[in-house]
């Protein structure tokens, strides 16, 4: 049998308009399923049970069943009840619904993808969760999805041609319309099928585009980019002046930071028993004690990246005071309050948690943008110039995975005190560190604490503490053991369990 594609010819036009209803039905049904989607994904990662179990329920039941019957309950069984669709519009809903379940799942995998310290320093320097979401999380987790997302998206176009059932005139209607015209079946579905081919080509390409766009990180950043922050063509020089790392003296005998019968518990596990602690403006206290002690946990409730059990926070930030109360009977601290009170608690982490999407200079200036609202110019001056003092003047445009240990620690410290808070809080700074990068990290840490700023470390640097350290705190099991002077902690400690700590470390 020779094929003969001459009979399909006058069908031409014909052709042209399904195919351009198989676009509009594909890319109509694709836009409502990605944005029920996300909906969909946020809802099934909330902690609210009323709002995951629906989310859950709905992905189950719309991605375990055929579109073909979505489509015949919306078109056939909607009238049932007094709602009666056109075949298109029932169509693009029956083809939303299960993009949107096949989508969320894909939008999920992208949301979580993004590492939670990334989040908490984002939460850290005070941003609220929409910016976290539009400014951290989304622009990597589009990196993430990219594939899986066109994937669907390609077999998403593919089953479009199941409208043919409620009389859609797509692709599939018109090609079985031409073949029972010309009784040439074959020639027709080849021709359908290499327009469908042609247009999941297109969305195959596309994605290639796409992915080659998306990977921002891989590439040097955009002049754009740079103009925007007042980086101009030497972007990576060292600014003539580097300003100080801390505005001003930090005002004497202030008591920044209040901590009274600070209460948390991890199930079982009492990480805080009772914990009182009060800061003076300027002082340095170094929490030292064992792992599992509660150091971190301390410093996580003190800007309220973990929610205390009971007790009392109050910050005296001059300009502001927080005066907070947790345990069963005390108002709740709204999320507000929590985001106003972060913007003046700066930290550190132990893994330092740059955003790895952005520059070292942008990671300094998001929150000045997206928190304190400065404009851009004037951000990256402030940037550059901290960067300057930590020592990186030279990688103002490098991507975090193109600094070392020590220097993406830096950054971090720089990001921290760009939105100049009044208290400072670094959890372990070097445990993650070589051994030979932690004395660039601590020397910083020596300076930031020589201009005055208030500071809490928690350490494993024994060193450092003694050297820089006002006044120690010891831990163990989840309670402040000892308080003392450095000189007396080191040289007189009065504690028994102290004792044996130091002399388990310093030996
Ligand atoms: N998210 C969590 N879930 C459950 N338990 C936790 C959590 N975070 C901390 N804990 C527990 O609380 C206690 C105190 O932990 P924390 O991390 O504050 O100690 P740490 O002194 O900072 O230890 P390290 O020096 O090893 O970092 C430990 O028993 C720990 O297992």
């Amino acid at each position: 049998m020779t094929l003969d594609f001459t009979s399909i010819l006058p069908y031409a036009p014909l052709l042209a308009t399904a195919t351009l209803m198989t676009i509009f039905l594909a890319v109509t049904s694709q836009i409502i399923g990605t944005l029920c989607g996300f909906l969909l994904a946020l809802a099934r990662m909330s902690p609210l049970k009323i709002l995951s179990v629906p989310a859950f329920l709905y992905i189950w039941i719309a991605r375990g069943t055929p579109p073909l019957i979505h489509l015949f309950l919306i078109y056939f069984g909607l009238p049932t009840i007094g709602i009666t669709l056109e075949p298109l519009p029932a169509a693009i809903i029956a083809f939303a619904i299960t993009s949107a379940a096949y989508n969320a799942e894909v939008l999920r995998a992208g949301l979580q993808s993004i590492q939670p310290g990334q989040v908490e320093a984002a939460r850290a320097v005070g941003m609220s969760y929409p910016t976290i979401l539009w400014r951290i999380i989304l622009p990597q987790a589009i990196q993430v999805v990219t594939p899986p997302y066109m994937s669907n998206f390609i077999s998403h176009v593919k089953s479009t041609s199941l409208a043919s059932v409620v009389t859609v005139r797509e692709l599939l209607l018109t090609t079985t319309f031409i073949y029972s015209n010309t009784f040439r079946a074959l020639e027709a579905l080849i021709v359908a099928g290499a327009i469908y081919l042609f247009l999941t080509s297109f969305l195959a390409f596309g994605q290639l585009l796409l992915e080659h766009y998306l990977a921002f990180d891989k590439r040097p950043p955009s002049r754009r980019r740079l103009t925007r922050l007042g980086l101009g063509g030497d972007a990576a020089s060292v600014p003539a002046a580097a300003p100080a790392l801390v505005e001003g003296p930090a005002e004497e005998g202030r008591r920044v930071l209040e901590i009274a019968g600070l209460e948390k518990r991890f199930g079982a596990t009492t990480a805080l028993a009772r914990v009182n602690l009060s800061v003076r403006a300027g002082e340095v206290v170094c929490v030292l004690g064992p792992s599992g002690s509660g150091k971190s946990t301390l410093l996580r409730c003190i800007n309220l990246l973990e929610r205390p059990d009971g007790g009392q926070i109050a910050i005296d930030a001059g300009s502001a005071r927080f005066d907070l109360a947790f345990g069963p009977t005390a108002r709740a601290v709204s999320g507000r309050e929590m985001t106003r009170l972060r913007g003046h608690v700066g930290m550190v982490f132990q893994h330092f948690n740059l955003w790895p999407h952005k520059l070292a200079v942008e990671n300094v200036t998001e929150g000045l943008l997206r928190v304190r609202r400065m404009a851009g110019p004037e951000a990256g001056r402030i940037a550059a110039g901290l960067l300057a003092r930590v020592g990186l003047g030279g990688k103002l445009t490098a991507f975090p995975s193109q600094l070392s240990g020590g220097q993406r620690q830096r950054v971090a410290i720089a990001r921290a005190l760009a939105m100049r808070p009044d208290v400072m809080l670094f959890d372990e700074p070097t445990s993650a560190l070589d051994p030979e990068l932690v004395g660039e990290v601590l020397q910083v840490l020596e300076d930031v604490a020589a201009s005055g700023m208030t500071m809490l470390v928690a350490t494993h640097e024994m060193g450092f503490a003694r050297r820089v350290a006002d006044r120690v705190v010891f831990m163990d099991g989840g309670q402040i053991v000892e308080v003392a002077s450095a000189e007396d902690f080191f040289e007189r400690p009065q504690h028994e369990r102290t004792i044996r700590f130091l002399e388990a470390v310093l030996k």
